[in-house]
C-alpha cells in the first residue's frame, strides 16, 4: 500500500520507498533508508520472529519556530499528500492511539529514531499511556523502539516544542503467527 499524508498538522509523513520520495531524499538518502529498513527488519525479526514489514513512513515533526536548512519544505512535500496513510480518520500521532486500530494488519510497531531529544528537539517524548501512569521514553538517534501494535500498547507522541524530530516507522504483520504478542515484549535498543 502506498500511503502518506500530512500528519496532525505540524508534521510531514511520507513513505521512504516510493518514487516520489527519491527527489526529497536524494539518491544517497533513498539508499540509506532502504538500508535502515533492512536493519530494522532484521532486529525486529530477531525479537518477534517471522514478521514482515507492511508499511514504513518517515515522520518529520518541526517544533514551533524551527527552520532547518536540510528539512523538506511544505511545498516540497505537498504533492505527497494525495495518498492517505490513515484508515481510521481519528488516528493521529499526538493523540493516544493504538496502531492496530488504524490498520488491523499491524502486529508489531517499530520506531527508529533519527534525532535526539535534548540535542535536536525539545518535547516530543514517546509515551505509553499505561493504565496506572504514562511511561515516557526519550528518542535518541539510532535507538529502535519496538512493541506489539495491539490494545496493550496505547501510546502517543508528546508535543514537540522546538527543533526537528525525525523517525522512521515500520509496521510488521505476523503472517501465520499466533497473534499472542503482549506488552511484556516492549523493546528499546540501539540499531
Ligand atoms: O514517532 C513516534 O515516536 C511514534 C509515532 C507513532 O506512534 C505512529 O506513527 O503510530
Ligand atoms: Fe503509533
Amino acid at each position: 500500500m502506498l500511503i502518506c499524508s500530512d500528519s496532525d498538522g505540524d508534521g510531514r509523513l511520507f513513505p521512504p520507498d516510493i518514487e516520489e520520495a527519491q527527489p526529497l531524499l536524494g539518491d544517497d538518502g533513498f539508499a540509506l533508508f532502504a538500508e535502515l529498513r533492512a536493519r530494522v527488519r532484521e532486529r525486529v525479526r530477531a525479537r518477534y520472529g517471522a514478521v514482515e514489514p507492511v508499511n514504513s513512513l518517515i515522520s518529520w515533526i518541526s517544533g514551533a519556530g524551527a527552520h532547518s536548512a536540510g528539512a523538506a519544505t511544505a511545498e516540497e512535500t505537498a504533492h505527497l499528500r494525495s495518498f492517505d496513510w490513515r484508515v481510521d480518520p481519528a488516528h493521529g500521532t499526538f493523540a493516544p492511539h493504538v496502531d492496530k486500530a488504524n490498520q488491523s494488519a499491524y502486529d508489531v510497531s517499530a520506531l527508529l529514531y533519527l534525532t535526539t531529544l535534548g540535542a535536536d528537539f525539545a518535547g516530543g517524548h514517546f509515551a505509553f499511556n499505561d493504565p496506572d501512569c504514562d511511561l515516557l521514553l526519550e528518542p535518541q538517534a539510532g535507538r529502535l523502539l519496538a512493541f506489539p501494535s495491539g490494545f496493550d500498547n496505547l501510546h502517543q507522541v508528546r508535543p514537540v516544542r522546538s527543533g526537528e524530530r525525525f523517525v522512521l516507522s515500520v509496521w510488521f504483520t505476523a503472517h501465520g503467527g499466533d497473534g499472542r504478542l503482549n506488552s511484556a515484549c516492549r523493546n528499546f535498543g540501539d540499531v
